[in-house]
Parts: structure tokens; C-alpha cells; sequence
């Protein structure tokens, strides 16, 4: 049986829901617990560079992602860099930080990157959700879920099932993207 393909991950959460995800396409995944140091630079420039250094490690062939959390009144900013974020200034913080903006409006970016081995480049695919930054609302199990009020919905990440979560989220929206790309390898 061939072996299955690897993500890299150092985020649980994010195993399970790109496990879930995939599971209903039939397709399953290994993972390894690395967490692969990000350089600084654009989502697409830090998504390439961490799935190759993954690759490079494992010897073989691998997926990767990166989640970015953009804020219209800011210029896409925090983007790639919404974990230092999250972690220096809380769920309140990243509300704090739009203060005396008008708009509130964000969007959850999300990156996947595909190395078929060591030296070669990988390819990226990319899902995207609009939102709004709201005082937390609902579980806060992952990151920054409670201040995600999605388009439409008027529920934050957090206050959705994990069914509803994985049917409309930037991971759902990239990996319908990377599921037809592995399709075409198997
Ligand atoms: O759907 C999500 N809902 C809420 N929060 C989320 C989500 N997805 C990622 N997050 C958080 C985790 C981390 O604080 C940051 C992304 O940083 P990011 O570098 O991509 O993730 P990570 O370092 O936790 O795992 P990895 O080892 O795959 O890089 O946003
Ligand atoms: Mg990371």
C-alpha cells in the first residue's frame, strides 16, 4: 500500500480539521509534529519556504499550511503573523487594535502548500473567508475563533458545530483546491 502523504503540522486543531475535511473525500493523511520555523515576508513567500524546509526534513514528498488573519482597516495586517498576534494581545487585544477604525471587516486566509520532495517547488492553494472582528463570542478551543464573526452567519467560528466550521471555512474553501490536485496524482 502506498504510503499515505504527510502534513506537517505543530497545531492539533488544525489536524483535525483538515482530517475531517478530507476524510469525506476519502483521502487520508500521516502527520508529523513539527513546528518549521516561518521567516518573515508575504503569505505566499512564508507558505513556499515552510513547506520546502518540511520537505527537505521529512526527505519526502509533503503539505503544509499557513492561516492568516487580515484586517481590511489594516491593510491585510496581521496576516501571516496573527499567532504573535493572538498571543501578545489576547482575543481582546486584536478587538483593541481596530479601535477608531470604521470598518471592522476581516478575512481568514487560508494556504496550503503541496512539495512532491525534497527540491522541488511547491504548489499552493488558497481559500478564503470574509468575516468581521467582534468581541469573543462562543468556545475559545482554537485560537482565534471567538472573534470571527463569519459573512452571513452572524456566528462567530466559535459558536458554529464543527460540521458547519469545515463546510465554509478558508481550510474547507483551500482544500477543495488540493483535493482535486491530489486526485490527479493518485
Ligand atoms: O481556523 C482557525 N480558527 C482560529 N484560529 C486559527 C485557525 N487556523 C489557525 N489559527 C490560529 C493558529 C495560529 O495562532 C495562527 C496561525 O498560525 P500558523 O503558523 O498558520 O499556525 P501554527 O503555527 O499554529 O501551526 P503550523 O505548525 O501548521 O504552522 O492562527
Ligand atoms: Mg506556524
Amino acid at each position: 500500500m502506498a504510503a499515505k502523504l504527510i502534513f506537517v503540522t505543530g497545531n492539533p486543531m488544525k489536524l483535525e480539521e483538515v482530517r475531517y475535511i478530507l476524510r469525506e473525500a476519502g483521502i487520508e493523511i500521516d502527520s508529523k509534529d513539527l513546528d518549521i520555523p516561518e521567516l518573515q515576508g508575504t503569505t505566499e513567500e512564508i507558505a513556499l519556504e515552510k513547506c520546502r524546509r518540511a520537505a527537505d526534513l521529512l526527505g519526502r514528498p509533503c503539505i503544509t499550511e499557513d492561516t492568516a488573519l487580515c484586517f481590511e482597516a489594516l491593510n491585510g495586517l496581521p496576516g501571516p503573523y496573527i499567532k504573535h498576534f493572538l498571543k501578545e494581545l489576547g482575543l481582546d487585544g486584536l478587538n483593541t487594535l481596530l479601535t477608531g477604525f470604521q470598518t471592522k471587516a476581516a478575512y481568514a486566509l487560508c494556504t496550503f502548500a503541496y512539495s512532491a520532495g525534497p527540491g522541488t517547488e511547491p504548489l499552493l492553494f488558497v481559500g478564503r473567508t470574509d468575516g468581521h472582528i467582534v468581541p469573543p463570542r462562543g468556545a475559545g478551543t482554537f485560537g482565534w475563533n471567538p472573534v470571527f464573526e463569519v459573512e452571513g452567519t452572524g456566528k462567530t467560528f466559535a459558536e458554529m458545530t464543527d460540521a458547519e466550521k469545515n463546510s465554509i471555512s478558508h481550510r474547507y474553501r483551500a482544500l477543495e483546491k488540493l483535493k482535486v490536485h491530489l486526485q490527479t496524482l493518485a
